[in-house]
Parts: structure tokens; sequence; C-alpha cells
């Protein structure tokens, strides 16, 4: 028996577009869903591309049986290929409908992006409901502009990294993660670093070039950014030339390590009519007790040491004051400006 009708179809919409990130967006839809149609279980997936394998990873699930969890736990598919049903949907972009291992029916509804289908959502029910599957479809359209929007709000238009505005968000959420896992566990922390990456020399493109060869360089750069690091860094463009990377898993001597690779890679790119351009680096061990502001002052204080001792290198704070180089940075208030 349908539970929707016009008043509480308005308000689950109005509720979803009241949310802005997109994790709370996502149990949103999977809870009005859940609401409003028959369903024992419901999922939404997203796609990942890994080592040229669609992999699945589960992003929110609702189920009817508690007990059906630990049982579909491992029946759970690991790549699109897994799985016919999904693999169709992926490959047509069309909702698939199919009798269930059990005794009901899974619907595979597609989830599109921009260059075809990014995830799916499933529901398994005894039944199959036409007029249920319409209304699943139609919040999912909902979800997925709506994500969109969220998601051009979040990224930078011309680099398509995230932009300043998220920066200031995650840094905040980054801190209070590590402080509760520290307070939470004595097991070993996982260590992370921010840096800062900073184009040199920047003005001389734009003035030689042109603001469009510039604006080219900065794509490029963001471009060599993502493939180098990995897909659970966040990258940031924090200013006109200057990136920064959250680096996880990482401690200071690792994430050197890292930095120097890419610093390279920069080096030996040919960008179209520039030639080849360097970068500056400025990277810090991200501590739990200090202030966001205090470890971008430090990164940006080791990035204007790597500036003014020579460009093109990555310098690290802790190294550069072990080494006497440098003296430590009191912890800032407010906003810090960067190189
Ligand atoms: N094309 C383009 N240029 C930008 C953008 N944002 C900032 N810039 C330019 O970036 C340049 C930054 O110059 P500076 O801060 O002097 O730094 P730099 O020339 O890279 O010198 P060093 O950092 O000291 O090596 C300025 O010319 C800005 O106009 C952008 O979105 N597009």
């Amino acid at each position: 028996m349908a539970k929707y009708n016009t008043s509480n179809l308005l308000e689950s919409v109005v509720r979803l577009t009241s949310l802005r990130d997109q994790h709370s967006l996502e149990i949103c839809l999977i809870k009005t869903l859940q609401e409003l149609i028959s369903a024992g279980q419901i999922r939404l997936f997203e796609i990942s591309i890994e080592s040229g394998k669609k992999t699945l990873k589960l992003l929110v699930e609702l189920d009817a049986k508690r007990s059906l969890e630990s049982e579909t736990e491992n029946t759970l598919p690991h790549c699109v290929e897994d799985d016919a049903d999904l693999m169709k949907c992926y490959s047509t972009g069309e909702k698939q409908v199919s009798a269930d291992d059990g005794s009901g029916v899974r619907v595979v509804h597609p989830i599109t992006g921009l260059n075809g289908v990014i995830g799916f959502l499933t529901v398994r029910n005894g039944v199959y409901v036409e007029k249920d599957q319409a209304v699943a479809a139609s919040f999912l359209h909902i979800y997925q502009n709506y994500l969109q929007l969220i998601n051009d709000n979040e990224h930078d238009t011309l680099t398509g990294l995230l932009n300043r505005k998220t920066f200031d968000e995650r840094i905040m959420a980054v801190m209070s993660a590590r402080r509760a896992g520290r307070r939470a566990s004595d097991s070993k922390e996982e260590q992370c670093c921010l840096a800062i990456l900073d184009i040199d020399h920047f003005k001389k493109v734009n003035d030689q070039f042109g603001h469009l060869y510039g604006d080219e360089v900065l794509l490029l750069f963001a471009q060599i950014m993502t493939r180098t690091f990995r897909d659970d860094d966040q990258l940031f463009r924090y200013g006109g030339e200057e990136f920064v990377v959250v680096l996880k898993n990482v401690g200071l001597d690792l994430g050197v390590t890292v930095l120097e690779r890419f610093r390279k890679m920069v080096e030996a790119y040919h960008f179209p009519q520039v030639g080849n351009i360097t970068a500056s680096v400025g990277v810090v061990a991200i501590s739990e007790q200090d202030l966001p502001t205090t470890i971008i002052g430090q990164a940006d204080q080791a990035l204007y040491f790597a500036k003014e001792n020579g460009r093109n290198q990555v310098c690290a704070y802790e190294k550069l004051l072990q080494a006497g180089k440098l003296t430590s940075v009191a912890p800032a208030e407010g906003d810090i400006e960067l190189f």
C-alpha cells in the first residue's frame, strides 16, 4: 500500500534539499524512500575506477530485517563486473528488474553523472510495485541534481579541485577527527601532513604568455596533483597559484618523499607554449594540539623558506626548526595570508 501523498512527498523534498553535505543527503534519501515505498532493503552504491575495474563502495544501507545484513555482507558485489544486472544498468543507463536470490525482486536504478553511470540505488522487496519504483527514480533525480549543486559549490571552477571554502570546513573536520581519535583509542593513530604547493614565478607566465596560458598551467598543474597523490588525499586550490594537499596516513618523512616525487613531475612536464615551470612546497606534520591557522602558518613558513632559498624544492617545517633555520610559529589568531 502506497504511503505517499502530495503533502508528505513535498515535505520529503524540502527535507532533502535542506541539507548541505553529501553524506547527510545520502542518509536522508534512503530514509525518505524507506518511509515512502515498500522495500525490504535499500542500498546506495558509488562506483570508482580502480586498476581498470569498476569498484563498488556501499555508501548507505537500510535493511528492514536486521538479520539479513550479515547474510548479505558476504554477497555484496565488489565491482560492477561481478553482477550481471549492475553491469547491464551501467552500460544501458536503464533500470533493471530481476528476481531476487530469495523470494522477491531486486530493482537496480542508475545514478548518472556527467560521464555516465556513477552509482546505483538497489531496492529489494517481496513484490514489484511500479509506482513505488517511479517514486524512487524521481527522488533519485532530485538527489542527483542536488548533489551536483553541492559539488559545484565545493569545487574550484578552473581546476576542479576542492576550493578554499571547502578547505576551511574540511581542515576543522580533520583536526576534530584527530583529537577524537586520540581520546577514543590507544591504537596507533594515523599521521597526516599538510603541504602548500606554490608555482614559482607564476606572474612571469601571465605577463609573458597572457592569462589564458596562465590558466592552462594552473589546470595542468592540478591534473598532475590528481595523478600524483592518492584518492583519499585531499587536494585544494587555496588561492591564485597556491594549492594545498592534506596527505592521509603519511608521516613527515614519507610526506617529503611523496611531495618530492610531485615536484620532479612538475619540473619534467612540458606545458604547452609555456615550457617548463617549477614549484616550491612547504610541508608540516599535522599535530592535533594545533589550531588549523597554526598548521597553515607553519607550512607557509616552510614554503617561504623554500622560496627564499632557491625555489623548486620541498621544505619541511620541523626539519627547518631542528636545523635552527626557522623559529617556531606562535599560535595564530584569525586567518593567515599565504605566501
Ligand atoms: N592566469 C591566472 N593567474 C592568476 C590566477 N590567480 C592568481 N594569478 C596570478 O598569479 C600571480 C602570482 O604572483 P606572485 O604572488 O608574485 O608569485 P610568483 O610570480 O609565482 O612568484 P613566486 O611565488 O615568488 O615564485 C599573479 O600574477 C596573479 O595575477 C588565475 O586564476 N589565473
